[in-house]
């Protein structure tokens, strides 16, 4: 019995095991999920297959010691998800929890501050994409940390004038934009008396209206006079959206017929666009700008006089609207803040612009007005063309096209000519995130705040580089560019444009994923 009852014993045992699995197993199932779901949650929330971004990821935090924010520089982190800030945290509050379910990426001391905002930049697509184009153009934006553009209206082929060339515009960015692009239209005499056809440029989404005060050098972008910005501003009013103004005037030049000046000085060149130009133009531009006040026949429209060079009786006619009340700002750019007259060499044509670059006590003053809050904001005005018309072996400033390329180091160059004056963090994102936003109306962009788009530039305002040949470069013509052979400081470690990691460690995303920006 005993071998039989130790056998029947044995089976019973094996019952009461096999019978324990079986009760076992739904408990083993629920570990089990439970452990699929903590290894899921863990996965990041990984995005498949893009290639708009060189992360993974789409919920991630992103941390440094030194974040640029509304409330000043913090240490700490930024969630993002979605593509866009939805917390922003000190370092002493970042709780574990926070971060143990997904990404963190630490940026130590590199700063993060929220992505550049170029309201001025000429991408000269379609039409002319051998000057530039959106691929490159918007490629050297992400390189330079600048993660919104605005694009001008000329320079492309045709001008943004009216919602028909609007169209050729987008269809032309559509897919080809590394970083958000918005436009300015065109109010030019054919559209400027025409209330509907303004109306219907606007309604296209243009940001704004930008127009000239002397000849443009392009033919379909003729000059306004000032009925044509009076009326301009009176529409505008009705959209709450800003007419932004190139404002030189022809005056009489300052050279003399005969006389024998070299057209390879660049002071030659200087004299023939003084800075009565840029005076007269703004003292006529502000008779019509006070109908801009609270009360006035434009309330609700605002003018933006763009690449500011005059320091002297311009900017105090500025300073003066403004104490008044007229809804005026005005914006300069790097190359008037890095460079001066004196200083350009003989037929080098790298440097022409219009309105010039002035004397280095202009260059100076430019400073102390950014410093003082009387310049609000900067802009790259990046606006290259195709090498053979700089006309570098003539050297011929009167002859040659104007226009400085400089978009991708436009943060650099800020800082490491800002240090003599002890610029800050905050005031270059205020120079270039905070106030460019507002003006072009895009609140959803220029801070590292919550509920705004993860448009982050992280950077090492420390690192110093020299721009010579071996420097990447991506916009399309280098060597038109003035700051070349230049040692700059503040090296761009990484851009993200709505959450995307559209550059980093020298490379773009392979797609171009930036979103249109359209006034609604
Ligand atoms: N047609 C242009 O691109 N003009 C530009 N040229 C410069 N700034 O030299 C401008 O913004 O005035
Ligand atoms: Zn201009
Ligand atoms: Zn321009």
């Amino acid at each position: 019995m005993t071998p039989s009852s130790s056998s029947s014993g044995r089976g019973e045992r094996e019952m009461e095991r096999s019978l324990l699995q079986w009760r076992l197993l739904p408990l083993l199932a629920l570990i089990a999920s439970f452990l699929s779901f903590f290894f899921a949650s863990r996965s990041f929330q990984v995005t498949q297959g893009s290639k708009c971004s060189l992360l993974p990821h789409d919920h991630y935090w992103i941390s440094s010691k030194r974040i640029v924010t509304p409330d000043g520089l913090i240490s700490g982190s930024v969630e993002v998800n979605g593509g866009v800030i939805v917390s922003v945290v000190k370092e002493a509050d970042w709780h574990k929890k926070q971060r143990s379910r997904v990404k963190v990426i630490d940026y130590g001391e590199a700063v993060l501050m929220p992505g550049l905002v170029d309201v001025h930049a000429h991408l000269d697509d379609p039409g002319r994409s051998e000057w530039e184009g959106f691929p490159s153009g918007t490629k050297a934006a992400a390189a330079g940390g600048i993660t919104t553009l605005v694009d001008m209206p000329l320079n492309s082929c045709p001008s943004t004038v009216s919602p028909e060339t609007l169209k050729l515009k987008i269809e032309a960015a559509k897919k080809r934009i590394h970083v958000d692009v918005g436009f300015w239209g065109g109010l030019v005499p054919d559209n400027a008396l025409n209330s509907s056809a303004l109306a219907s440029l606007l309604d296209a989404g243009v940001l704004g209206l930008k127009s000239f005060m002397c000849p443009s050098g392009i033919n379909d972008f003729p000059m306004t006079n000032i009925t044509h910005i009076k009326e301009g501003l009176s529409v505008l009013a009705k959209y709450r959206r800003p007419l932004l103004v190139h404002a030189e005037i022809e005056k009489d030049s300052e050279i003399e017929d005969g006389s024998d000046n070299d057209p390879r000085s660049y002071l030659t060149y200087l004299k023939t666009r003084p800075t009565s130009w840029e005076a007269g133009a703004i003292r006529n531009l502000l008779s019509v700008a006070e109908n801009t006040r609270i009360g006035g026949s434009a309330e609700g429209a605002h003018v933006h006089i763009v690449h500011l060079s005059d320091a002297g009786s311009s900017l105090d006619l500025i300073k003066e609207a403004k104490s008044k009340g007229d809804s005026v700002t005005v914006e300069t750019c790097p190359h008037y803040l890095a460079f001066s007259a004196e200083e350009i060499p003989e037929g080098d044509t790298r440097f022409k612009c219009s309105p010039p670059i002035r004397d280095a006590a202009n260059r100076e003053k430019l400073w102390e007005a950014m410093m003082e809050g009387d310049i609000d904001m900067l802009s790259s005005d990046h606006s290259p063309t195709k090498p053979e018309l700089k006309l570098l072996s003539d050297g011929n400033f009167l002859k040659a096209w104007g226009g400085i390329s400089s978009l991708q180091f436009v943060l650099p160059v800020t800082w490491s000519y800002g240090k003599k004056y002890r610029v800050t963090l905050e005031q270059v994102a205020s120079w270039w995130s905070d106030r460019p936003s507002k003006l072009a109306g895009l609140h959803s962009k220029g801070a590292i705040a919550v509920g705004k788009h993860a448009d982050i530039v992280v950077w090492e305002p420390e690192v110093e580089f020299d721009l010579d040949e071996d420097h990447p470069i991506h916009f399309k013509h280098p060597s038109i560019s003035a700051y070349l052979g230049r040692k700059l400081s503040g090296k761009v470690v990484s851009t993200f444009v709505r959450g995307n990691l559209v550059f980093g460690e020298g490379k773009h995303a392979s797609d171009a994923c930036g979103s249109l920006l359209l006034a609604t």
